[in-house]
């Protein structure tokens, strides 16, 4: 076993000891471990790339959910046959994959998982938009929620964490024009002011938006909101809280493959929770599917 750890010293707070107590008992075990910080923003896929053909068996993601995507996208454009497994050790923020697929938070049981070499598979999405192609494990969204995130303080997102999209969504939902979009799923057109396109149940946490969605399965879980406003942003945010997202009314839930985004004007779009460019979207599946430990 020989593994690379990529490493956001950025994610989260605080989380270098947890990153400690994994390499110890990784190295306990006599694995030999390479651990990799990231320097900025996009710096994990080149550093993923770059290690193709140096006989790494697994690439560790230590960060949060922006860090597993990018982990992810430079694993993608490995060779398959050659493709190391994908682990995770959760340091983000929100970790919404982790809670998704069941990976262990604490830093030993996650090295015990890795040993214990336990796998499944994760079939990402591909995201259109802004100008570039992204990958998505969990989810993207055009609308209100994409709008908060491209407004959110990161300063804030460190001091104070999950709290920091609350604080945020207050300052914007005021001024949020909730414009119309026009969603096409699988050639079938429907209106609506927000969209999210869901790999995984959660949304922002442990939150379920998407009952009926699994990131290890092809094909997506498609929430439409049919009411734009801040009274309903406020009511919808408050049931998703409450983990009543999947009954809220105003909303639809459809199964889909691909789902098109257009609007009359230019509408934010997020990507697991990071900022994406904007309107017109395309979704899709990827071609390949990635093995992850569990
Ligand atoms: N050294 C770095 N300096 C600044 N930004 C970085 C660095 N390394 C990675 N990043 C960027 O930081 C972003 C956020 O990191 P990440 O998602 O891992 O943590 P988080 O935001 O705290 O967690 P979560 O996404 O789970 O809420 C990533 O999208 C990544 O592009």
């Amino acid at each position: 076993m020989r593994v690379l750890v990529v490493y956001n010293p950025t994610a989260g707070r605080r989380r270098l000891d947890r990153l400690r107590r994994f390499l110890d008992v990784l190295r306990s075990h006599g694995v030999e471990v390479l651990v990799s910080p990231t320097r900025h923003a996009g710096h994990a896929p080149e550093l993923v790339r770059a290690a193709a053909g140096e006989g790494f068996t697994h690439v560790i993601a230590a960060g949060g959910d922006g860090t597993i995507g990018e982990v992810a996208a430079g694993l993608m454009d490995w060779p398959f046959v050659e493709r190391p497994i994908l682990g995770i050790l959760p340091l983000g923020t929100a970790n919404v994959l982790a809670h998704e697929i069941g990976v262990a938070f604490r830093p030993d049981r996650n090295a015990a998982s890795l040993l214990a070499g336990r796998v499944a598979m994760l079939h990402p999405g591909l995201l259109q938009a802004g100008g570039q192609t992204r990958l998505f494990l969990q989810m993207a969204g055009v609308g209100f929620d994409a709008q908060v995130v491209h407004r959110l303080s990161l300063p804030l997102k460190r001091r104070i964490g999950r709290s920091a999209y609350a604080v945020q969504s207050c300052r914007e939902v005021g001024r949020y024009p909730f414009p119309v979009l026009d969603v096409t799923l699988d050639g079938q057109r429907h209106a609506a002011f927000g969209v999210i396109v869901s790999k995984g149940r959660y949304y922002g946490g442990r939150y379920t938006i998407a009952p009926d969605a699994t990131p290890h399965a092809p094909g997506f879980s498609v929430t439409l909101l049919d009411r734009g406003g801040a009274v309903f942003a406020t009511k919808a945010a408050l049931a998703l809280l409450a983990d009543r997202g999947g009954a809220l009314g105003g909303t639809r839930r459809i199964r889909a493959q691909r789902i098109e985004v257009a609007s009359s004007m230019p509408v934010p779009v997020q990507c697991d929770g990071d900022p994406a460019g904007h309107t017109p979207a395309v979704m899709t599946a990827a071609m390949e599917s990635l093995r992850v430990i569990v």
